[in-house]
């Protein structure tokens, strides 16, 4: 049983997707609560991205149905769900290496409002300069906030990618390889951080990661995906001793 109670926040039931003769996602149903970090682990190719972009309303399902909060969120469009308190990273930066840190998070909320044009003007404030210096304090980024993005390192701007999803106060955030191309000393620091969201905005994440020592020292439950299907959803104490998993995926 998960330490984190309660009705849904996000529902998928039963979701499907192939690619012509290939079914990357083969019915696959999961929830997450209010306040969960449920993380997604499986070997390459199991699905997981296929699953993630089609919650995320990056590509239609063939079937199945996603629910937010109760409501049927199937099919809706990135930017209709983020207006819906739902925001991701991706796997690569999405920073503006010519603008500053600060304008970054700034834009990323202003996106959030609706300003499309905003990444076209040097960015006014909006309001959002306090969140900004808020997450820029949180995360640790002060001393370079003023600095172009694209001068930092990558863990930095890594940093900095991760922030700008947290900018508009989602409800749910999709963290798509958080740790991905991540110097090893800064992954703790990464999870410690995720953790301090997840209590401060007490927001709920989904988290694709390889790295299983931060799968499982941060999520409250995660979901083992083996060829397009769920094979097991647990905590980690329970998925680390199912035999089932050690033997098609953690045992490797
Ligand atoms: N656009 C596409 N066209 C054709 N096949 C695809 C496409 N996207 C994914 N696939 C196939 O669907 C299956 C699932 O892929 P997916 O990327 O969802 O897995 P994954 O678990 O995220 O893998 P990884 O850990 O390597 O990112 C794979 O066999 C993949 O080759």
């Amino acid at each position: 049983m998960s330490p984190v109670q309660g009705p849904a926040l996000l529902k998928v039931t039963d979701l499907k997707k192939s690619y012509g003769a290939i079914r990357a996602v083969g019915g696959v149903s999961f929830d997450v609560r209010p306040g969960e970090i449920f993380g997604v682990i499986g070997p390459n190719g199991s699905g997981k991205t296929t699953m993630f972009n089609s919650v995320l309303g990056q590509i239609t399902p063939d079937a199945g149905r996603i629910e937010l909060n109760g409501r049927d969120i199937t099919n809706l469009s990135p930017l209709e769900l983020n207006r819906r308190g739902v925001g991701r990273t991706f796997q690569t930066l999405q920073v503006f290496g010519k603008m500053t840190v600060r304008d970054n998070l700034i834009v990323a909320a202003q996106e959030h409002q609706g300003t499309m044009f905003s990444r076209m003007f040097a960015p006014g404030d909006s309001g959002l300069g306090a969140k900004a210096d808020e997450l820029i304090d949180l995360f640790r980024i002060r001393h370079v906030a003023h600095k172009k993005a694209g001068e930092l390192s990558y863990g930095q701007q890594k940093l900095v990618d991760i922030a700008m999803a947290f900018m508009s106060e989602p409800d749910l955030v999709l963290l798509d390889e958080p740790c991905a191309g991540v110097n090893p000393s800064l992954v703790g620091g990464i999870s410690t951080l995720l953790k301090q969201l997840n209590q401060k905005q007490k927001g709920s994440f989904v988290v694709i990661e390889h790295n299983m020592d931060f799968v499982m020292d941060l999520c409250h439950r995660i979901m083992v995906m083996v060829e397009g299907q769920v094979m097991a959803i647990g905590t980690p104490a329970e998925i680390r001793a199912n035999k089932q998993v050690l033997d098609a995926y953690l045992g490797n």
